[in-house]
């Protein structure tokens, strides 16, 4: 239907006129009615209702999509889907109606438009149902703003604990970083910290206000990715599962989607990601229309993703796109100096025994810690840390604790903890310097001497000296 401007007023359509007659015996309850095409556009408005939208009963309303007239009508879902509304609630002004919409169907069983009724009813017997709308409107904006809450970085640069050289850099460049809006790719082995340190660019960056939306790729099943990524279009499935439901791109609008262990990605997904990243848009699936979107990538991956390139499971061109910002996160074990600070702010978010005040770990307890590899990083760390306080008699964490929390193969470091005079105490350092170096570089002697800048003649005689060769 184009768009007419009325010269006269529209008859009733004769579909509804029956209907119409019926709820007309209502009298104040009823509030009128208003017929769309198969368009949903507005064919007809009863005067009831033109008086309750405050528009003149002779306005040039008809040939105007309804949403021009009455903003949250939801009569085109109902030309579209072919599906009634019985029932729903639609506010006007400070009063609330209780609405009612119906598909039109020619002989045919064809969709030849919509009719909406409006009903006002003060009676007794809409209260409770209202009352149940309104607290269910209640329950739906709470939840709605835990979810907010929820979808907000929970870390902030400062929880990234460590003021050794290597994290003194890291965080600049995280700084710098957050500054800028492209794609970031963070790096580095499991528990490092990249989620952390993800949470922390969203917050120092310019949509810290928006939402940060994780999503672990290797821990969804590939054949639901797609549809956890791009959403679901109405209609999509036939099946089960076929409610509309938006993806994390969508959830992400404004913020930032955070793609932890990208490697694993399947490359089909690879191609839509790189699309939805050049263009900004994506299609859900089921769906032949596009949505713009505009959100930052972070992905993180634990995974050499250059060997992925070269064995062809992971695209390069996606590679560089989000390669451009990348961050290398180190393993705990080259921050070692960070260890005592690391384990006292992990201890902080570790239950303690209601009597005691806080945790306290001895130096000698730290130092156990700095002899170990941590190939599992902080978060082995914590574990550690754990179990340590799940056996402590008391608030105190010693060196005993540790050793017995550390894995079996830790300990068979015979290095004594550091005690005694002066020179035990550097020659105690010293030894641990060699083991951790050895442990570092897997064993190569000559990579462990360069890591500690001593020529490989000196290491080995060092290693002799102190009973490791
Ligand atoms: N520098 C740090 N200071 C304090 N806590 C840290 C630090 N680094 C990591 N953590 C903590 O260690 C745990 C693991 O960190 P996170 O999940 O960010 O690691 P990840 O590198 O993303 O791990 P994965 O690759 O396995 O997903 C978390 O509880 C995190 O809060």
């Amino acid at each position: 239907m184009t768009r007419t401007a009325m010269s006269h007023k529209p008859s009733v359509p004769k579909s509804v006129a029956t209907v119409l007659g019926a709820f007309n015996s209502l009298g104040e309850s009823f509030k009128g009615a208003i017929t769309v095409d198969a368009n949903a556009r507005i064919t007809w408005i009863d005067d009831r209702y033109c008086e309750l939208l405050g528009i003149a009963p002779d306005a040039a309303f008809v040939g105007q999509p309804v949403e021009q007239v009455i903003p949250h009508s939801l009569l085109r879902r109902v030309v579209e889907t072919g599906r009634p509304i019985l029932i729903d609630i639609m506010a006007f002004d400070d009063k609330q109606f209780v609405v009612c919409r119906l598909p039109l169907r020619n002989e045919h069983g064809e969709i030849q438009g919509a009719v909406g009724f409006v009903f006002y009813e003060e009676i007794d017997y809409l209260a409770p149902i209202l009352e149940k709308f309104e607290t269910m409107q209640r329950q739906l904006s709470r939840a709605q703003a835990a979810l907010t809450r929820e979808r907000q970085a929970k870390y902030s640069l400062s929880s990234f604990v460590g003021a050794s050289e290597v994290v003194r850099d890291l965080k600049t460049m995280v700084r710098r970083y957050a500054l800028r809006d492209g794609a970031a790719l963070i790096l580095g082995e499991t528990g490092t910290g990249k989620e952390l340190l993800a949470h922390a660019i969203h917050q120092q960056s310019d949509r810290a206000d928006g939402p940060f939306v994780a999503v672990n790729v290797a821990a969804i099943p590939e054949a639901l990715l797609e549809a956890e990524f791009f959403g679901v279009a109405p209609g999509a499935f036939t099946g089960a599962d076929r409610k509309p439901r938006k993806g994390k791109f969508e959830l992400a609008h404004g913020g930032t989607l955070f793609l932890d262990e990208i490697g694993d990605m399947p490359a089909a997904l690879q191609a839509k990601l790189l699309r939805a990243l050049q263009e900004g848009e994506f299609e859900p699936l089921g769906s032949n229309t596009v949505k713009k979107v505009d959100v930052r990538i972070i992905a993180a991956t634990s995974q050499p993703l250059e060997q992925k390139i070269e064995d062809k499971s992971f695209r390069a061109d996606l590679y560089y796109r989000i390669a451009v910002l990348a961050i290398h996160v180190p393993p705990l074990r080259d921050r070692l100096d960070d260890i005592g600070l690391i384990a006292e702010a992990l201890l902080e978010t570790i239950p303690r025994p209601r009597d005691q005040h806080g945790w306290v770990i001895t130096p000698e307890a730290i130092a156990q810690l700095t002899r170990y590899r941590w190939p599992g990083n902080v978060r082995e760390l914590r574990n550690v840390l754990e179990r340590a306080a799940a056996m402590a008699p008391s608030e105190l964490i010693d060196v005993g604790l540790v050793a017995r929390s550390l894995p079996r193969s830790a300990n068979t470091d015979p290095t004594p903890p550091i005690s005694g005079d002066l020179s035990e105490r550097i020659a105690a350092a010293e030894r641990s310097a060699l083991v951790e170096a050895l442990a570092t570089e897997d064993g190569s002697k000559t990579a462990a001497a360069r890591r500690l800048g001593v020529s490989r003649s000196q290491f080995y005689e060092k290693l002799k000296r102190h009973g490791l060769d």
